[in-house]
Formats: C-alpha cells, structure tokens, sequence
C-alpha cells in the first residue's frame, strides 16, 4: 500500500541543520496496522508528514499504490495529536465531521446528515451534533476527530500520537474505538506513539526507528491474536515479552 524508499529529512542549512531522518526504508501492508515507535526526537513525526505528502524529503520517495507521493493523497487522512487544533471551535459537531466530506461529489446535504450521524453514533457520540467543541471533554473532542477523519473515507489513517492527550481510560476507550473502525473498514493504518504498550496492544507490525538520524533498527511482528481484549491481551505472555523486548531496545540495552 505504501512505501518509504530511502527517505531522508534534514531541516534548515549550515551549522543549524538538522539531519531529522537518517535513511528509513518501510513497506506498509494493505489493510495492517503498523505503529512507529522510537526515542523522542527521532524524527517519527517527521516520517509520518512525508508519508501524508504534507512534506518532501530530502531524498528518497514516498510511494502509494504505486504512485510517488508529492502532495497529500486521496484517500488518505491525517489526524493530529492536538484535537483542539484539528477541530473548528465556531462549528458544531456535526458541522465539523460534516466539514470531513467536504467536496465529495453528489452528496446533498440531507444525506450528508444522515452520514453525519452514523459516524457520530459509530464514534459513540449519537445526538451530540448541535454541541459545539468546547462543550465537550477532550476524550469527546478527540472522538469527533476521529468522527471527521473517518467522514473523509479514508483507506488510509495516518494518526500521530492521537491517544497522548487523553487520560488512561479513555486512551483505552479509544483504542478499542479505533481497533473496531479499523477491522469494519478495511483501513490500513499507521500510528506514531511514544507509548510502547499501546504499540503492542494495537498492531500487526512495530517499527522500531534508532535515535535521530533515524533508520529502522527493526520491525516485529506482533504474534498477539485478534479480536483483542484490554485486560486479558494485556496479560497474555507474548505482550510481556514483546513489550519487554521493544523497552530493551529503547533503552539501549539491547546488543
Ligand atoms: N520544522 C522543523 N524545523 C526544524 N527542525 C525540526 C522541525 N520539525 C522537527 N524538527 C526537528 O527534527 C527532529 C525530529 O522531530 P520529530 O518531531 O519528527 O521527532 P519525533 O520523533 O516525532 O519527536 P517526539 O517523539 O518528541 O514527538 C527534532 O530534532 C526536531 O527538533
């Protein structure tokens, strides 16, 4: 589905450059889910705006379905970690999941109510239409998000630490939300975190990249079965051990 080629960032020239991303190579499968996990500063946040198109490398490529990414694709949404920054505080809810189908052809606007609604109620916000943004708790705002991102139809969702801002339970809340949209959908998606038991608890595949300039110092596969279960996924000894494995590597102690 996607492809990182080579892909290199450096920011700025001269004695204030900042090489941001090594050297990352990374295929992402149609329909997985791949989080991206790595030290702060590594540059994951950087990968995930070259592979939305919002930024060209410095070298390397981006490709999706075969074809280079040099602006943001069809088909492909990003949500940030910030809620506040990606909802609009003058529209209501449904205005702004509304906002997610914008220039879809030939959909009126009774229809795109109707739509509006089944994301809302999909996202567990049934009847929340007319509240305006602020009226709700981050968790709800984060949903709403969440809501406008899937009204765009995306077949892929690029998320960027969009679980950091919440508090624990509903981190939980919304993983599952986003675990069941993602299996009734069909997306493929790629998640950046910092948050290691979140990276296993989600994915296929883990990406873990090195320290700034990045690279990928490894993929693992994530052998944890699906559907799975807050509590007892967590409990199963194959999480234990891959987690363990991926904080070893991130602390270095790993050879
Ligand atoms: N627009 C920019 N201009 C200059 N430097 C930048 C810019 N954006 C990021 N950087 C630098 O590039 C490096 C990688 O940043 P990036 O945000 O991609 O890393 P990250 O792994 O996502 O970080 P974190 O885990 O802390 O969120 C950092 O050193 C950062 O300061």
């Amino acid at each position: 589905m996607l492809s990182l080629q080579s892909l290199s960032m450096r920011y700025g020239n001269g004695q204030d450059a900042v090489q941001a991303v090594g050297d990352v190579t990374l295929d992402v499968r149609e329909g997985e889910f791949l989080t991206i996990v790595g030290p702060s500063g590594c540059g994951k946040s950087t990968v995930l705006q070259m592979i939305a198109g919002l930024m060209q490398g410095t070298s390397g490529q981006v490709t999706m379905r075969g074809r280079p990414v040099q602006a943001p694709p069809e088909g492909l949404v990003y949500l940030f970690q910030q809620y506040s920054r990606s909802l609009f505080p003058w529209m209501n809810v449904r205005d702004n999941v509304m906002f997610g189908m914008g220039g879809q052809p030939g959909v009126d606007r009774r229809q795109a109510m109707q739509s509006c609604e089944e994301y809302l109620t999909l996202v567990g916000l049934e009847g929340m239409g007319d509240r305006f943004p602020w009226q709700l708790s981050g968790g709800m705002q984060q949903r709403v998000a969440i809501a406008r991102a899937l009204a765009a139809s995306p077949q892929v969702l690029l998320l960027d630490e969009p679980f950091s801002a919440v508090d624990a339970l509903t981190r939980a809340v919304l993983h599952d939300l986003v675990l069941d949209v993602w299996q009734k959908r069909g997306l493929t998606v790629v998640l950046v975190t910092h948050d290691v038991d979140e990276a296993v608890y989600l994915s296929d595949r883990i990406a873990l990249l090195g320290p700034r300039p990045s690279r990928v110092a490894h993929v693992y596969d994530n052998p944890l079965p699906r559907p799975r279960d807050p509590v007892a996924t967590r409990a199963c000894p194959e999480f234990s051990r891959l987690r363990g494995e991926l904080l070893a590597h991130l602390l270095g102690r790993q050879p």
